[in-house]
């Protein structure tokens, strides 16, 4: 097997780099054939990516290490070009992680690499796509696209002065705390038109709608239970402002991983979902933002395969 590491070094507020060292540091002892790159600016981890069939000599594995953001990038340029798919494995080192959880890889990252030395055969999992049909947009996400509170909540949080601070005294969670109670207070309602299985359905005072391709948002708040990443399915959870007792009461069980059982909540599960959310929201792709607009959108399934044996349960 032929590796090529691509790391974004500055990801986790330069986790990215304390990763690669340890990783650098084994491969080099070891009869392993790698290569590595490191991304140099936002965007880039997506064109090394897509280049990644046309390398010679060839390479049978692309490992990313970063956080979520950077893997969302090397995957959606490896599914940008038509060369055969090229297994991708994944060393976490964001603040987040959430792939890492809703595909069982250790945060250890000696550990994270072998579970990749020791895969045997490629695991397929689902990529969840997007069509906005409003920006005329496509995409995809590997963890969830969120609109509304959630949404709301990284805007606020990428945008706040005191991030780069916390995460670096492992604060991350109480700025993100903050910020949602914030929300909270100044997020309005909006409208949301859901076309699930041939019926519509219509929530005229929706607040949050995140669909979700594992069960994992936020740093580990289980937002989807049922969901598994290797099933060919996409779970929207969708949260109304009935009131403020009953808002309140829904935050809390998003908060602790019990929001589908919230009697605010309504779920839609298919391998195709599309809703319309009217007027224009904060949404979030896998945590990065794709600008505050009105959203129209197609979500479908794809498969990719991962060359990295899951962690057992
Ligand atoms: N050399 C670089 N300098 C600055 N930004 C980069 C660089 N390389 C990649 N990026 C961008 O950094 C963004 C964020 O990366 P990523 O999500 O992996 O880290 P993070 O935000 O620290 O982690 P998390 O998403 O877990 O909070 C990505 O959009 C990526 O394109």
């Amino acid at each position: 097997m032929r590796y090529l590491f691509l790391i974004n070094p500055h990801s986790g507020s330069g986790k990215g780099m304390a990763v690669w060292q340890k990783i650098h540091h084994y491969l080099a002892s070891q009869q392993i054939d790698y290569r590595y790159v490191f991304s140099m600016y936002p965007g880039h981890p997506r064109e090394l990516a897509a280049q990644c069939g046309q390398r010679r000599p060839a390479i049978d594995c692309l490992v990313v290490i970063g956080g979520d953001g950077t893997l969302h990038e090397a995957f959606s340029g490896l599914l940008m070009t038509e060369a055969p798919s090229c297994p991708i494995a994944y060393i976490p080192a964001g603040t987040g992680n959430d792939f890492a959880r809703g595909y069982r890889i250790s945060t250890k990252p000696l550990v994270a690499l072998q579970q990749i030395l020791n895969n045997r055969q490629p695991h397929s999992i689902n990529v969840g796509c997007y069509r906005d049909q409003n920006a005329e947009e496509a995409g995809i996400f590997l963890n969830n696209f969120g609109i509304g509170f959630d949404a709301a909540i990284v805007h606020a949080t990428n945008h706040s002065r005191a991030k780069e601070w916390l995460n670096h005294h492992h604060l991350g969670t109480f700025s993100y705390i903050f910020k949602a109670v914030h929300v909270l207070f100044t997020q309005p309602a909006f409208e949301l038109r859901v076309a699930c299985q041939g019926k519509e359905k219509v929530f005229p005072r929706a607040f949050l709608a995140i669909a979700s391709n594992h069960p994992y948002i936020g740093g580990g708040i289980c937002v989807a239970p049922d969901q598994r990443i290797d099933v060919r399915q996409l779970e929207l959870v969708v949260v109304e402002k009935r009131g403020w007792l009953s808002l309140l009461g829904a935050m809390l069980a998003f908060a602790s991983g019990r929001i589908t059982s919230s009697s605010s909540a309504h779920v839609f599960r298919d391998s195709q979902l599309s809703y319309r959310i009217r007027p224009a929201q904060y949404g979030q792709i896998d945590g990065e933002e794709p600008g505050r607009r009105v959203f129209s959108l197609e979500l479908t399934c794809r498969d990719y395969p991962v060359w990295q044996e899951p962690l057992a349960k």
